[in-house]
């Protein structure tokens, strides 16, 4: 029975390690972390990251061909193929601080599996890593191990989102898989696309080089990312313009050259990897002396960063001017909907940039932890001006205006006529996602802002910095 060690039990290697142990019911799938609580929540009723379908998919081959443990040096001894899904953060410090991916976590592991192993393996990168990373792990792996054991390092990186993970898992756009040229990477390319083979259509199956499949995937996020800041740059230009962000995505969107989707302006982008991954092209393209290449992607982080700010002013100013004292209603935190992970989420910059403001927040994610909102806003429980609630309608309770940061469901259809009948007047809402009915809202009396919709007369006149 072919053996598969996963280390790293994170939002990628839990989903992805799960994935394989039910499509491939002949293959026994070890998933390994050195997070103690990690790997109980694991084995536990309440898993550690929220994700549908996901829950099935482990009770279905948990305690079968599926297994978590912190035994890593046991399930790396005994796999075939070790699959390194561990975080690849940027790094805060020392050389490359604030762009350059941090390979602690990736490196650590390397040297595990050079100490552990007494046999042949193939160690494949999950984890989102520099191009020519394999390089580095190679000679790791070959001054540490035992003589004669042979390692084959694959890049198969991962394109999932998270919200849809199972789905995308099961049902993939493309698998890649980069190997080294000659027969034995070949043949270790082929052992890998034998396990995806048991449910990826052939065609769907890609293989590449090393460096093409490392490179694709930094590409791949930064392609999205710029797509997102193109759209959200149009937004500001809609609201000076008259032209309604929401008819242009769908006049772009016809263009078959252009494509559907990604076009949804928001208050910016969030989560785990846009930024982190184009910091890291930035650092690579920079670190090979391409500093108008580096300059390019560095603008796609810049307009995101300008969407965020942008839309706390528009509150502020909205809102004569200052919030100092003004309760807001905060609704969604999470970085999108269907995820309790408020990694980068644009909604700690608006806190906080409205909290600089002396507002009051009061914050209701249907999914989202109170310790985890305390913990992103670095604040301790002490703190008054935010209070964190389980309802929407008690958010909103007194409040003097909402922010509408996560495309949450259930936010669009609560009952707008009594959240502002409970509201203070003038009631404002910010939407940041564009998921509400703009005139019905306005019929019932609230002041509306919708990123890249005409303004509303109020704002029209307000001049924003
Ligand atoms: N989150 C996503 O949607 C996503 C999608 C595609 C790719 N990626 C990439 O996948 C990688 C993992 O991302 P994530 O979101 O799953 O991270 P995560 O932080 O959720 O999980 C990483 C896990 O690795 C564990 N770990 C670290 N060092 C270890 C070691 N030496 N031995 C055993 N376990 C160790 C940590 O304890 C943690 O539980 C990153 O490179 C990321 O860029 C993430
Ligand atoms: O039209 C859009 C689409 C997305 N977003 C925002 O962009 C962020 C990222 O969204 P999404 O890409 O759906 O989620 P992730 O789970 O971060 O997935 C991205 O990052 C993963 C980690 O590398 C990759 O595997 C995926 O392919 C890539 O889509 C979120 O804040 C979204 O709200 C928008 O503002 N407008």
């Amino acid at each position: 029975m072919v053996k598969i060690c996963g280390i790293g039990a994170g939002y990628v290697g839990g989903p992805t390690m799960a994935v394989i142990a039910l499509k491939c019911p002949s293959i026994e799938v070890a998933v390994v972390d050195i997070s103690h609580s990690r790997i109980s929540a694991w084995n536990s009723e309440k898993l550690p990251i929220y994700e549908p379908g996901l829950e099935e998919v482990v009770k279905q081959c948990r305690g079968k061909n599926l297994l978590f443990s912190t035994d890593v040096e046991k399930h790396i001894f005994e796999a075939d193929i070790i699959f390194v899904s561990v975080n690849t953060p940027t790094k805060s410090s020392g050389l490359g601080a604030g762009k350059a991916a941090d390979l602690t976590y990736w490196e650590s592991a390397a040297r595990m599996v050079a100490d552990m192993s007494k046999s042949d393996k193939i160690i494949v990168e999950k984890s989102t890593v520099p191009v020519r990373t394999a390089e580095a792990i190679e000679k790791i792996l070959t001054h540490n191990s035992s003589k004669g054991v042979k390692f084959q390092i694959l890049s198969n990186p991962e394109f999932l989102s998270e919200g849809t993970a199972i789905q995308d898992l099961i049902n993939p756009d493309r698998v890649l898989i980069g190997g080294r040229e000659g027969p034995e990477g070949h043949e270790a390319v082929l052992k890998l696309k034998g396990i995806y083979d048991h449910w990826v259509p052939e065609d769907k199956i890609i293989t590449t080089n090393l460096w093409s499949a490392e490179l694709s995937k930094l590409a791949d996020n930064a392609f999205l990312a710029q797509r997102i800041s193109s759209i959200n740059a149009m937004s500001a230009l809609c609201e000076v313009t008259g032209a309604e962000i929401s008819q242009l995505s769908d006049a772009l969107s016809k263009n078959t050259k252009i494509g559907p989707k990604f076009l949804n302006a928001s208050v910016g982008f969030g989560g785990s990897c846009f930024q982190k991954d184009i910091l890291n092209l930035v650092y690579i393209c920079e670190s090979n002396g391409l500093i108008e290449v580096a300059n390019y992607w560095k603008q796609v982080i810049k307009v995101n960063d300008y969407q965020k700010s942008r839309f706390v002013n528009r509150v502020v100013s909205s809102m004569f001017n200052t919030v100092s004292g003004k309760k807001i209603a905060v609704l969604g935190f999470a970085f999108k909907k269907d995820t309790s992970d408020t990694r980068k989420t644009p909604a700690i910059d608006v806190c906080k940039g409205l909290l600089g403001d002396n507002a009051c927040l009061s914050i209701y994610d249907p999914r989202v932890s109170k310790d985890q909102i305390h913990k992103d806003l670095s604040m301790d429980s002490e703190v008054k001006h935010v209070s964190i609630v389980s309802d929407a309608y008690e958010a909103t309770k007194d409040a003097h205006g909402i922010c509408i940061l996560t495309e949450w469901d259930e936010f669009k259809t609560l009952d707008y006529q009594r959240v502002f009948e409970n509201m203070q007047k003038p009631a404002f809402v910010f939407d940041g996602r564009n998921i509400l009915n703009v005139d019905k809202l306005t019929k019932i009396g609230f002041i509306v802002y919708s990123i890249g919709r005409p303004l509303h007369q109020w704002m029209n006149n307000i001049h924003q910095p």
